[in-house]
């Protein structure tokens, strides 16, 4: 758990980080969006203290972040940059057992682990491990920086626009792979983020900053539904509401009773996908099959708009 506690930061007298309070629960994912300038990289870097705070506190697990020692902080909590930052004359194995060799691992340990990492990045240790990382595609580089930030295990990680280089197919697969790998280690993780989508995608709870204040901090489906302000609204989009509603939930909160023609839908579907394929195949309803395949019932047009709407 991280619990931040009327944290501001001065840089000239100013406050760039202004008396904000948000409490990140464990294993969950919040994102930082907010315009350029709003404070989003101090408030992250204030977590793992490489940004100083001037006022309020700061708990991880219940310890203030200033009584854990460095080596502690940086095992505690990972840290993954746009750009990756991988140092250019090791390789992606000599990478990725930075903060464990640090940490005083041994190699056959650090060696299982770099294994483990790469393999769950779907990047093939035996190909990837000894290459440079000149040598590697930009989304490689990318996850070889996530895989890096993990490598010693952290409860914690922080994540800076470590996205916002790729293209949009490379981004989708890395947000996707980003979320199997929290389940699989249950990482608490803070992201900051210019992309609205990225945000809806990943988050179980989206932070709002404009000009150092935090303005909602909350589930992603109450800033669509009830923006606390209209800077928040704006940011979110209006034109997108409907969409994001529908993308934050599946066909099992929307599957009924009854049969429909054409092909099924899988009921872990996105209520987006299904209205898109609607839509599109112009039918009134579609099938819902569960998990094994078999019938689930149906999805109509109309409970999809209704939901499109913020009712039903
Ligand atoms: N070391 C510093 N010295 C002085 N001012 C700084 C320093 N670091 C950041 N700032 C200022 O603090 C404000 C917040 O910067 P920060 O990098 O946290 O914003 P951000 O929301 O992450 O921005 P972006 O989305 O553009 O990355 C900006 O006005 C920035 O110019």
């Amino acid at each position: 758990m991280i619990e931040i506690e009327s944290v501001t930061k001065l840089y000239d007298g100013r406050p760039v980080v202004d008396d904000v309070s948000m409490v990140v629960a464990p294993h969950t994912i919040s994102v930082i969006v907010g315009t350029s300038g709003s404070g989003k990289t101090t408030l992250l870097r204030m977590i793992n203290r490489l940004v100083e705070r001037d006022a309020g506190s700061i708990r991880i697990d219940g310890e203030d972040n200033r009584s854990i020692p460095g080596h502690e902080l940086r095992r505690r909590i990972g840290y993954a940059i746009q750009g990756h930052g991988l140092f250019p004359h090791r390789t992606v194995f000599e990478n990725i057992a930075t903060v464990p060799k640090l940490l005083g691992w041994e190699a056959a340990r650090i060696d299982a682990k770099a294994r483990e990492l790469l393999s769950l990045f779907q990047l093939d240790p035996e190909i990837f491990g000894p290459r440079y990382p000149h040598q590697l595609s930009g989304g490689e580089q990318q996850r070889v920086g996530v895989a890096r930030a993990l490598a010693a295990e952290p409860n914690i990680l922080l994540m800076d626009e470590p996205f916002g280089a790729l293209d949009p197919i490379i981004r989708a697969k890395a947000q996707d792979d980003l979320l199997t790998i929290q389940q699989h280690f249950s990482t608490t993780i803070i992201l900051v983020t210019h992309d609205m989508e990225e945000a809806f995608r990943l988050a179980d709870k989206i932070a709002v900053m404009d000009g150092g204040r935090l303005l909602q901090y909350g589930r992603p489906n109450e800033l669509v539904r009830r923006p606390a302000t209209p800077f928040v609204e704006a940011l979110i989009g209006t034109a997108e509401r409907p969409y994001r509603l529908l993308a934050l939930a599946t066909l099992e909160e929307a599957v009924e009773a009854g049969e429909a023609g054409g092909p099924a839908m899988p009921i872990r579907t996105s209520q987006k996908d299904a209205l898109a394929e609607l839509l599109w195949s112009r039918r009134e309803a579609l099938p819902v099959v569960a998990g094994d395949g078999s019938p689930a019932g149906r999805v109509t047009l109309e409970a999809l708009l209704r939901r499109a709407g913020g009712t039903g």
